[in-house]
């Protein structure tokens, strides 16, 4: 099967920072999770293939479009949705003028056919409830769900959305959640989150970024497993463990080369990123 983002090589610099060194990803359908610390580039990333921003080198095709011509790049952004870190909300809008909006700088000029679409959107995330409020009165994960319907517009062949999740408490995070699942049904998603959880329960496929590089292209189960034989439970923190905390019922969880005869537990994804992240610096600066 084509992939429906073809990405190689592409690198980026903001003065004496690295934020892309020679990033190359495939991005097929379902959810994919971009995990890695602050500052590691994910949103730049997201950025560039959201034609956002020029890379310095480096090329890619979503859907078959280049966006290295006017033409393709257009071509690129109607077939794109994109949930920003921070959406640029006209606060005194209502949920539907608001997505009605976006839905006309997406170049849907027939009214009706535009207030149908944006009306099928709202209720795709459930908002149609309140899609007459001001988005100033609607809660956090309310606003984030006006952001997500607003990237659906269209309904987009790529989704790109960036830490969707932040700041939501975990009653909304998990409807989020499903919110997402849906949107990957038949459709190629690309999460950047600080959630190892949501990539757990989400992706079908995790990409690990440090220092504006990929660490880690694999399964969610194969990032896990590079913590297999190497967290162990003890009843003091052991001084050898890379991280090690004491758990709610008072051993220490330790994670990193264990001694002989550990009590070793099972890993989990969060194991596997920390370890993937070990030694790695977060930011590169040239
Ligand atoms: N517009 C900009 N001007 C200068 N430096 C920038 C700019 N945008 C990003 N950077 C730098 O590029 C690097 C990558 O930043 P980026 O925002 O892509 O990381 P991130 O992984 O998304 O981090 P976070 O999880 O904090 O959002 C960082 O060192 C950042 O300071």
């Amino acid at each position: 099967m084509t992939p429906t983002v073809s990405a190689s090589g592409l690198s980026l610099r903001f003065g004496g920072t690295v934020a892309l060194d020679d990033v190359s990803v495939r991005l097929r359908d379902g959810v994919t999770g971009l995990l890695g610390p602050n500052g590691a580039g994910k949103t730049t990333l997201l950025r560039v293939l959201a034609t956002a921003l020029p890379a310095d080198r480096g090329a890619f095709t979503v859907l078959g479009h280049d966006p290295s011509t006017t033409a393709g790049r257009l071509d690129v952004r109607r077939t794109l949705g994109y949930l920003p870190q921070t959406p640029g909300f006209h606060h005194d809008f209502s949920a539907f003028e608001f997505v009605d909006y976006v839905a006309i700088l997406k170049e849907m000029t027939n009214r009706t056919a535009r207030h149908q679409e944006v009306r099928r959107v709202l209720e795709a995330v459930d908002l149609s409830d309140v899609r007459s409020k001001r988005i100033k009165k609607l809660s956090g994960g309310m606003r984030q769900r006006v952001a997500l319907a607003a990237a659906l517009v269209g309904d987009p062949g790529f989704l790109v959305l960036d830490e969707p999740t932040v700041g939501l408490d975990p009653e909304q995070r998990m409807r989020f959640r499903e919110l997402i699942a849906q949107a990957g049904e038949g459709r190629t998603v690309l999460l950047s989150t600080h959630q190892t959880e949501d990539v757990a329960m989400l992706c079908h496929r995790v990409i690990v970024m440090t220092g504006g590089r990929v660490r880690f292209d694999g399964t969610p189960a194969e990032l896990t497993a590079r913590a297999a034989g190497r967290v162990w439970s003890s009843t003091e923190r052991d001084p050898g463990a890379r991280a090690g905390w004491r758990t709610g019922t008072g051993s220490f969880r330790n994670v990193g080369d264990p001694p002989e005869g550990a009590d070793l537990v099972e890993p989990t994804l969060e194991d596997g990123y920390l370890l993937t992240l070990d030694g790695e610096p977060a930011e590169v600066a040239a």
